[in-house]
């Protein structure tokens, strides 16, 4: 099977999970009361704040939405509008050069060989749109963002359903098994794969000390690293 397209996922992919855990979310956290004080009346904003609201009995104390928040943020719940909002959030601290956003040493160069290679690059993550724009705006090896040439979020469907997959090969236009995913989450690539995408276990030493090997990997192509990755 040639491959025509690559789609990445960003955390434990190209980037690490510590940095998500233990930077973004703890920022996003800090900052929502205050972001939600300021900003709550801009309709952007509202319309995630009230889609919050509605899913927890129409709630209409805006400082209640923003312990639910908190608490999807301490779950790691992959909520869209929770996301939306900590995209929104992010800007400001990428903006004061708060912190750059991590990316592996072996990920930025393949990237780049892949592109100047000729392969469109797509990036499909629980993070919004545009969050992942400022993330690879504004990531340890410079501005990223001219690779890429499309962003997926969970707009196109949660990232353990096939479907999702499917929404994004259309997207694309590329044949599915040309298209390789490459994520460091066993159930993405299993809903991938459903969808007859080719599929790449990202499984870094640094994230997940315990290798996934044989049944853990489910019959992943597995590697370590980017320069590992071998296209057909
Ligand atoms: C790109 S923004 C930060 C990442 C984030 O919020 C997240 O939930 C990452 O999930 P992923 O799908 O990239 O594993
Ligand atoms: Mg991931």
């Amino acid at each position: 099977m040639t491959t025509r397209a690559i789609l990445t996922d960003i955390e434990g992919t190209t980037s690490s999970i510590s940095f998500v855990k233990d930077v973004l979310f703890p920022y996003a956290r800090r900052a929502l009361p205050r972001f939600v004080a300021a900003r709550g009346k801009e309709p952007a904003v509202r319309k995630w704040l009230d889609a919050v609201a509605a899913e927890n009995g129409g709630m209409c104390e805006d400082a209640m939405i923003v312990e639910v928040l908190q608490g999807w943020i301490d779950e790691d719940r992959k909520h869209t509008a929770l996301k939306a909002l900590q995209g929104m959030i992010w800007a400001d601290g990428y903006k004061s050069v708060d912190f750059t956003a991590h990316i592996y040493p072996d990920a930025a160069p393949a990237l780049r060989g892949w592109h100047a290679a000729g392969l469109p690059l797509f990036v499909y993550s629980s993070g919004s749109v545009p969050a992942q724009r400022l993330f690879f705006g504004h990531s340890d090896a410079g501005d990223l963002t001219a690779l890429f040439s499309g962003w997926f979020d969970t707009e196109m469907g949660g990232k353990r359903d096939a479907q999702s997959y499917r929404n994004i090969v259309d997207s694309i236009g590329i044949p599915a098994g040309e298209i390789v995913f490459l994520s460091d989450v066993v159930e993405e690539l299993d809903a991938a794969r459903e969808a007859g995408l080719q599929t790449v276990l990202i499984d870094r030493l640094e994230d997940y000390p315990k290798p996934r090997e044989g049944d853990a990997a489910h019959g992943h192509r597995r590697v370590e690293r980017f320069d590992q990755i071998e296209l057909a």
